[in-house]
């Protein structure tokens, strides 16, 4: 439990890949008064599934955690993991695990949609984005074709976020900014391109309502969570963009966020439309775009290379020429699914340490390439770079940061910018403001300001000729 509330109390939800975490927060004040934090499983043989029956435990465990605070709440918005294929029978149990975000199994039937509906120019223009393994439109095409007993046995889909937002509320109901990840919902028209559901056997009827920004989408209904019943729903959102929401994100502010995948996005007015893939067209969750670029190998790979060194993941050493692209999962930006991570550079006099440090170099370079991808032609070009995410807690994360981008960097002190996000999202229907302007008046974005350092370009050079010459091993 926290500080005292003076107004309104308000749940935000992240149900993220590998947490639920819960913030009750003062809707006048932005004070976070109670917070709650449960684990997920994420298992599956061959890929990266989770049972969204286990997040509704999570979210129950998490909400548990904040006693009497979660039971005051006039308002709660559930923000989650984005893409996930969530399929449930007609009685609303799900027909198998969901196949999340970073399952790339899918990536034969992604490269089959993007050809068969002519190429990446033609679904950047209409849809916003060309669908890689991460979308949902793809995980849906390769369930027809390696389970079509289970595909049969589908009569709704969901993603994450929507699959709780029912659960709470009895509504089946998404929003625009976690739609705009699936790749069958057209940033063009704002609405579900029937032609793509057609293609891939998907009956509209399967799918929610699109919500619009601002909307009340249901009341609690349900009695199996510690939250007064009646209590408002906001439509929630997918997790990238709860957390521009949490910062009160204005266009131009690019954000990297550091967790178990790396983003890099901003907001624009301006739909985005990349044919080259490597930004997604997303939708934000207030009537503008947020243009993204994610990668599979972030926090979760450093740790574990880390672990596999035998040293803390602070021990990082500077010098060397070693470079590594840690592509563990295989990768998704760039888009290398069937790739391993590689290491390339080793002498006799190479430390531990100095391996440490280029994974942490190998994670954030494919990200920082995207900033200015995702960024306004208008914006300025030594903008800071927002840092959030678990990643910005870390010393060897802000200063690879610092060290491969040469911009200035702020932390804000706020950890959990997803939940704050959708907690401002439910601040916004008791109160009746735009969100992102609840949380500019929470003050959210404030943090710990770092100046620019003088920009690596040598280990630049190292990791982009490493990408260029590894090509064919990295695409085994
Ligand atoms: N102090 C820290 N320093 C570096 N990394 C951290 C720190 N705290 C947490 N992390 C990393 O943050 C990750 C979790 O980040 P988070 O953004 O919560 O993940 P997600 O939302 O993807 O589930 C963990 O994988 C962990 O490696
Ligand atoms: O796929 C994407 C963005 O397109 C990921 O960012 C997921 O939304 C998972 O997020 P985290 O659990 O790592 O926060």
């Amino acid at each position: 439990m926290g500080a005292q509330a003076a107004g309104p109390l308000v749940v935000g939800v992240d149900s993220s890949t590998q947490s639920t975490k819960v913030l009750v927060v003062d809707a006048a004040s932005g004070t976070v008064v109670a917070r709650g934090r449960a684990p997920h499983a994420v298992g599956g043989k061959v890929g990266k599934e989770s049972d969204p029956g286990h997040w509704w435990a999570s979210l129950a465990e998490a909400l548990g955690q904040c006693g009497d605070a979660a039971r005051q709440a006039g308002a709660v918005s559930v923000a989650g993991q984005q893409h996930g294929l969530v399929t449930l029978d007609a009685a609303g149990a799900p027909v198998r695990p969901a196949l999340l975000w970073n399952d790339v199994r899918s990536a034969p039937q992604a490269e089959r949609l993007v050809a068969e509906r002519g190429g990446p120019a033609a679904w950047a223009e209409r849809v916003g984005s060309v669908p890689g393994a991460a979308f949902t439109v793809s995980k849906w095409a390769w369930l027809r074709a390696h389970e079509p007993a289970a595909a049969a046995a589908t009569a709704a889909v969901r993603l994450p976020h929507d699959y709780l937002t029912e659960r709470l509320t009895g509504e089946a109901v998404t929003d625009r900014g976690d739609a705009s990840g699936t790749g069958w919902w057209a940033s063009a028209t704002e609405a579900y391109d029937t032609a793509v559901l057609d293609h891939i056997g998907l009956d509209p009827a399967a799918l929610p309502r699109v919500a619009g920004p601002g909307e009340v989408v249901g009341t609690v209904r349900t009695d199996e969570l510690p939250l007064p019943h009646g209590a408002l729903v906001a439509g929630g959102t997918g997790d990238n963009m709860a957390a521009a929401l949490g910062l009160g994100l204005r266009p131009g502010r690019p954000v990297l966020s550091l967790g178990t995948s790396g983003t890099v996005y901003a907001v624009s007015r301006r739909r985005p439309a990349d044919p080259s893939g490597t930004v997604a067209g997303f939708a934000d969750a207030r009537g503008d775009w947020l243009p993204l670029a994610c990668t599979l190998n972030c926090t979760l790979a450093v740790d574990r290379i880390a672990t596999l060194l035998g040293r803390d993941r602070e021990a990082v050493e500077a010098g060397g020429e070693v470079v590594v692209l840690p592509f563990l999962d295989g990768e998704r930006t760039p888009n290398l699914p069937g790739a391993s991570g590689l290491l390339h550079g080793l002498r006799h006099d190479t430390t531990p340490g100095q391996v440490l440090q280029a994974a942490y170099d190998g994670a954030v370079f494919a990200l920082l390439k995207a900033v200015d991808q995702v960024l306004d032609a208008e914006s300025a070009a030594d903008a800071p770079l927002l840092l959030i995410g678990g990643g910005a807690r870390g010393r060897a994360w802000r200063e690879t940061v610092r060290r491969l981008s040469g911009r200035p960097v702020e932390v804000p002190e706020a950890r959990e910018l997803v939940a704050l996000g959708a907690a401002a999202q439910a601040a916004g229907l008791l109160l009746g403001e735009d969100p992102a302007a609840v949380a500019q008046r929470w003050g959210t974005a404030r943090g710990t300001a770092y100046a620019a350092r003088e920009r690596d370009t040598a280990a630049w050079e190292r990791l982009t000729a490493t990408l260029a010459d590894g090509d064919a091993l990295l695409r085994r």
